[in-house]
């Protein structure tokens, strides 16, 4: 394909994924994959072109564009090269007009950042589309983190996990044999220290209410030794049915799933109120947190969505707090950076319930900041996705 080919076939991905954003469609990734599969033509090398311009694009706009074109005109009008692309050649795009309507580049759109914590700071908010290192979770059922170390030298400890070591963003850690040996999972320092912040331990009854495929129930399996008996819920049955293989390759052997029926929640787990040590609610949310990874998520912020993952959240954290036996544990985790998701939740959720308190030290020493009654990590700060974190107590 012709550099200006290339161009114009990211025009056209950019148009599918911002039809889909707006539409609550497919992921980027996905459509991506589709649009290959589609141009059998392209060689490996227009591939790689393309997907880098498609994701310039995503990182560079702040939300979603009328279209294809108008994103990767944005680009080009700080990028002389590609801009000379468009030079309406056979397969290329058409030459550019000077009243052509262009994509606003940025982080986010005004009103998306006022919805952001008050603690998220400039460095917080240029941090938070930098591209992500590789974090990986050494499974103590299996391996440790001392032996990761000796498979990727070139990786480091991450602060406060005993379990963690962050390698280059580029490391395909997940090719090596040892991964298919269970020895670690690849998963982002702040979900490490969400799932630590739990503190299960042998012998204690954990729910998992929103497990979606394992990734912090493996890492509560691996801290409590094996020992703890964990039920994993979710309402997505693709998601949740990744759990068993994925518990059997970490040797983790004492979860069991149950694939929730949406608004029949509390119904489903009527003989398991009341009776769980700890409750983890890893609530659906905006993503706010995860956009160095997938920047695309800025595309499909809208209030309607924001709005019903409001009261999703405030409903998984009822019925968790339903699920917790007195003086029991109930950890609310959102990948979130926005207010209404994370200490606006929490403080609403003090009012509903009276009697719960918020517990303090249970995040490693350095590692987020107080808001309200839980912590925020940010990237800039803390190094790992946008988190909000608050660990509750029931009432005796
Ligand atoms: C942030 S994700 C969970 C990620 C997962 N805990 C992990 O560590 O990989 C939120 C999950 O909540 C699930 N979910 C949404 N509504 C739910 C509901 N009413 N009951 C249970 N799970 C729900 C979604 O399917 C999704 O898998």
């Amino acid at each position: 394909m012709t550099p200006a080919a290339r161009v114009q076939t990211a025009i056209e991905i950019l148009d599918a994924i911002a039809t889909s954003a707006r539409d609550g469609g497919a992921p980027a990734d996905a459509i991506f994959a589709e649009a290959m599969r589609a141009r059998r033509y392209a060689g490996s090398k227009d591939r790689r072109a393309i997907r880098g311009l498609v994701y310039d694009a995503i990182r560079g706009v702040r939300s979603v564009p009328a279209s294809g074109r108008a994103a990767m005109l944005a680009l080009a009008d700080a990028d002389p090269e590609l801009a000379a692309l468009f030079d309406g050649t056979p397969y290329g795009p058409a030459a550019i007009s000077a009243d052509e309507p262009r994509a606003e580049t940025g982080i986010a759109t005004p009103a998306l950042i006022k919805l952001f914590d008050p603690l998220v700071g400039k460095a917080d908010r240029e941090a938070m589309l930098a591209r992500a290192p590789l974090d990986l979770r050494a499974n103590r059922l299996r391996s440790s983190r001392d032996e990761l170390a000796l498979i990727f030298p070139d990786g480091e400890a991450i602060a406060g996990l005993a379990d963690g070591w962050r390698l280059p963003g580029e490391t395909a850690a997940v090719q090596h044999s040892s991964y298919a040996e269970g020895q670690f999972e690849v998963q982002d320092a702040a979900s490490q220290y969400a799932a630590a912040a739990l503190g299960a331990e042998a012998g204690e009854v954990v729910i998992d209410l929103c497990a979606g495929a394992g990734g912090k129930t493996l890492a509560i399996a691996s801290a409590a030794g094996d020992e703890a008996a964990i039920l994993a819920c979710d309402t997505n049955r693709a998601r949740l049915q990744q759990l068993p293989p994925r518990a059997h390759r970490a040797g983790a052997t004492a979860i069991e799933t149950l694939l929730l029926n949406p608004g029949q929640e509390r119904a489903m787990l009527a003989d398991r109120m009341g009776k769980a040590d700890r409750v983890i609610v890893d609530a659906p949310c905006s993503g706010s947190g995860t956009w160095r990874r997938s920047p695309e998520l800025r595309w499909r912020s809208t209030p309607v969505r924001l709005d019903r993952h409001v009261a999703e959240q405030a409903k998984l954290m009822d019925i968790g707090a339903d699920l917790v036996a007195p003086g029991g544990k109930l950890l609310y985790a959102v990948c979130s950076i926005i207010t209404r998701e994370g200490r606006a939740q929490v403080d609403d959720f003090l009012k509903r319930h009276p009697g719960w308190t918020a517990d303090d030290g249970y995040l490693p020493e350095g590692v987020g900041r107080a808001a309200g009654s839980g912590f925020l990590l940010t990237p800039g700060r803390d190094g790992c996705d946008g988190f909000f974190l608050a660990r509750l107590t029931a009432p005796c």
